[in-house]
C-alpha cells in the first residue's frame, strides 16, 4: 500500500501467514550476483487480506474490534511426572474465578457415567514430549488461557488442551497464560508469595503477584 507520508514509497502490513511456492534467481538488472526471488501464496483458511491489520489498526487507536477467533491446539501426550505438572484442580479454580464458570456446571469430575468427564486429576507432563506450548510462560496478566477439550475422531475421543486468545494479541507477541494456583493453596486461602513450591514471578506485569505454581 502506499505511504501516507511519501507517496512514492510503499509500506508493507502483516496480513496472514504465506508459503513460499517457488523460488528462483534472477540477474541483477545493474550487472553483479543474482536476486533471489520467491514466489508467496497466501494460506488458506484465514481473514482476507487486510483485515488482520485493519483490526489492529483499530485496537492501536482505541476502536474496540471484533476478537480474532485465534486458537492452537496441544495435544496430551504423557499422563505421568513430578515436573511441570499442572493439573484440573488448578484449571477449575481458575476457570471459576476468571473465565468460565460454566465449566464447573458442565464437567462433574466425580461422575463416571459421564462419557466426556475430564479425568481428574488431570496431569500433564511436558518434560519428554509435547509440542512449543510447553515453552510458554506464565504472566500474571496473560493473553490466552487454555481449557481441557474432547475431541471425537472415528468414535474415539481424545483429550486435547486448547488455547484460546483473551484479547486481540498482535503479531510476535509473547503469548504468556496463568498458570494457576494449587489447589492446596486455594483451599487454605494463601495468596502468600511464600507458599511452599511457588516460584518468584517474573513476567513484569503491573500487576504481577510476584509468584506462581
Ligand atoms: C513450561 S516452562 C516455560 C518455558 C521455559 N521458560 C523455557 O524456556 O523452557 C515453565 C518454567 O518456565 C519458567 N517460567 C515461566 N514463567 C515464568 C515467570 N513468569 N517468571 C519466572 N519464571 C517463569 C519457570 O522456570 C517455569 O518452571
Amino acid at each position: 500500500m502506499r505511504d501516507g507520508v511519501n507517496p512514492n514509497n510503499k509500506i508493507y502490513v502483516y496480513d496472514g501467514l504465506y508459503k513460499i511456492q517457488d523460488s528462483w534467481i534472477e540477474k541483477a538488472k545493474g550487472g553483479g550476483g543474482g536476486v533471489f526471488k520467491y514466489k508467496l501464496v497466501r494460506m488458506a483458511g484465514q481473514s482476507s487480506a487486510f483485515a488482520v491489520w485493519k483490526s489492529i489498526q483499530k485496537w492501536k487507536s482505541g476502536t474496540p474490534s471484533r476478537t480474532f477467533p485465534m486458537e492452537m491446539r496441544v495435544f496430551l501426550y504423557h499422563l505421568e511426572g513430578d515436573e511441570y505438572v499442572f493439573d484440573t484442580t488448578r484449571i477449575y479454580g481458575q476457570f471459576k474465578w476468571n473465565y468460565e464458570p460454566r465449566l464447573l456446571d458442565e464437567v462433574d469430575p466425580n461422575d463416571s457415567t459421564n462419557d466426556y468427564a475430564m479425568p481428574y486429576p488431570l496431569i500433564i507432563r511436558a518434560k519428554n514430549i509435547g509440542n512449543v506450548a510447553r515453552f510458554m510462560n506464565h504472566s500474571c496478566s496473560p493473553n490466552v488461557f487454555w481449557q481441557p477439550v474432547v475431541y471425537e475422531e472415528n468414535n474415539q475421543s481424545y483429550f486435547h488442551v486448547a488455547f484460546f486468545a483473551l484479547r486481540h494479541i498482535p503479531p510476535m507477541t509473547e503469548l504468556t497464560y496463568d498458570y494457576g494456583i494449587a489447589q492446596s493453596d486455594h483451599a487454605e486461602g494463601s495468596s502468600s508469595a511464600e507458599t511452599k513450591g511457588r516460584k518468584k514471578c517474573l513476567c513484569g506485569s503491573s500487576r504481577c503477584c510476584g509468584s506462581f505454581g
